[in-house]
């Protein structure tokens, strides 16, 4: 079975040791098997000294390290942890072990395949070989097709066709332990612990104080909560003030939990009949469809330069600019436009890096249809922030709320941030978590503070304009200037 002597297996966006499509196969196929991790500087340098996710990387490492000792069953065993650019540190690793392939799990974004396209060459020039696999989502690429032959642009058609195309072979696990005997003993000269933030030249971040667990064991422990509620998910979901979702967004995006063990928990589930089960697998459903829109068009989301509309009479829209649009999308960022639901969740998103799938709707919507403003730079500011960060899915959603993307509703849907919070936050239980200058106004006057009697807001201890913003904008005054600023694309079709 094992035919390559000496192999190396880098881990990028997969930070665990089961159910892992290239660890299984490296250990399959090597006799000997080292496993590397490369903290990028091309990622790292630019990024605030404080990042969660820089955290939550370096916790997850520490785990996967401590489990591949274990498989290894050897205390010199685990990963090689690099810091540098992956470019140039995976074909000098691998030249410098003497190992003959590199193993490594897909990853799809425009960037990463440009970096990987290098590491590509730069080993092919020391004839060192290189296998990559899907492990990242179900179906990727052009896994599925329309009868045409053209990557599915609509999400529901692809549900179906996902649905019906999904086999037990697409869901099977990876397992790992059955040939961890080929893990190999690191070198001397790599026998370090994994670095710290300080030595990664980062500051540690409040996600310890978050409860946010990390690595594999945090997604196993969220992965159970989450089945124990599932049957309530697609009822529950849509409330941001309920803990209903399964907050494994990040697990997902780091691969500190196998998208195949979540659709093996789902599937059968849904299949017997669970509405919360089919309502999370079409979660995860739409998740796969983002990945292969990016994949297929990655115009989209290009590495350097801007990113573009998905339909592109939309590029010609014209949005606010200026010192006013700046302080618009300043006051938008630090949760001050008046609008509770929206500060609310600017807020949730500052101060955890979360933010609920709802909120991230009724908040991208306010920023393009309520502000003016160009959906790119609420995109940017939303991958600085969220912890989940994922081109693909952020790219799609903000695409979604700005109707510039797939399955865009035609131009006039306009969240009115006012009835969403009425209708999904009734009781205001979410803004007074996250707005303590509220907590005294009751529902329904909490949801417009405004509108509310002068009487009632004394008695709540608010004074409009100083102790809560009066709202910076009137919706139905900037509806009618959206639906006129996208009357372009009209004339532009
Ligand atoms: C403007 C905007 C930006 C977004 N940015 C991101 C992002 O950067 N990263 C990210 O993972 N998700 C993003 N989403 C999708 C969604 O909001 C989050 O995946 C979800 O809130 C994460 O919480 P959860 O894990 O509890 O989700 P659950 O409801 O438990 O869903 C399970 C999983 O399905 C996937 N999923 C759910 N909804 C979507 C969706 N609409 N599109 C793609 N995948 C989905 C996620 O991987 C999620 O973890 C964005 C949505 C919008 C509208």
């Amino acid at each position: 079975m094992s035919s390559i002597p000496s192999g190396l297996m880098w881990f990028r966006r997969d930070l665990r040791a089961h159910d892992n499509a290239a660890l299984a196969q490296a250990l399959r196929s090597c006799e000997r098997l080292h496993c590397v991790f490369v903290f990028d500087r091309a990622i790292l340098d630019p990024l605030p000294r404080q990042d969660r996710r820089v955290e939550f990387i370096r916790d997850s490492l520490v785990q996967l390290d401590e489990r591949l000792r274990e498989l290894a069953a050897t205390p010199d065993g685990g990963l090689v942890v690099l810091h540098g650019d992956a470019a140039e540190a995976i074909p000098r690793l691998a030249q410098e072990l003497g190992v003959q392939c590199v193993f490594a799990n897909r990853d799809d974004e425009p960037a990463a395949l440009a970096r990987d396209e290098r590491v590509r060459t730069g080993l092919a020039g020391s004839g060192i070989g290189w296998r990559d696999f899907k492990d990242h989502s179900i179906f990727a690429r052009q896994d599925l097709l329309t009868r045409a032959g053209a990557p599915y642009t609509v999400f529901t058609p692809y549900r179906n066709a996902w649905l019906a195309k999904v086999q037990a072979a697409d869901l099977a696990p990876h397992p790992a332990a059955a040939r961890a005997g080929v893990l190999a003993a690191r070198p001397p000269r790599h026998r370090h612990a994994v670095p710290t933030l300080q030595d990664l030249g980062f500051r540690p971040t409040n996600l310890p104080e978050l409860g946010v667990g990390c690595g594999w064991r945090g997604g196993a422990a969220r992965l159970d909560a989450f089945v124990a509620r599932i049957d309530r998910y697609h009822a529950d979901r849509d409330f941001p003030a309920l803990e209903a979702t399964s907050g494994l967004s990040v697990d997902l995006r780091f691969g500190t939990v196998s998208v195949r063990e979540l659709a093996r928990r789902a599937y059968p589930v849904a299949q017997a009949g669970g509405a919360g089960a089919a309502s999370w697998l079409d979660e995860l459903i739409w998740r796969d469809f983002y990945l292969q829109i990016l994949a297929n068009f990655p115009r989209v989301a290009p590495p350097s330069g801007e990113h573009r509309s998905f339909k592109p009479a939309y590029d010609a829209v014209e949005w606010e600019q200026g010192p006013q649009a700046d302080e618009a999308f300043a006051a938008w960022a630090e949760g001050r436009t008046g609008y509770p639901l929206v500060d609310a969740a600017m807020t949730q998103l500052r101060r955890t890096g979360f933010m609920h799938n709802r909120l991230r709707m009724v908040t991208a919507s306010f920023l393009v249809k309520d502000l003016g403003i160009d959906w790119r730079r609420g995109e940017r500011h939303f991958a600085e922030h969220l912890l989940d960060y994922d081109l693909a899915a952020n790219n799609g959603g903000w695409q979604w709320a700005a109707s510039t993307g797939c399955d865009a509703q035609p131009w006039f849907r306009i969240f009115n941030p006012v009835t969403q919070s009425r209708r999904f936050d009734a009781q205001g239980e979410f803004i007074r978590r996250y707005l303590p200058p509220l907590a005294g106004l009751a529902a329904p006057a909490l949801h417009a503070p405004w509108t509310a009697p002068p009487l009632e807001l004394a008695a709540a201890g608010i004074t409009l304009g100083e102790t809560y913003p009066r709202p910076i904008v009137d919706h139905e005054a900037a509806r009618a200037r959206t639906l006129q600023r996208y009357a372009v694309v009209r004339a532009v079709r």
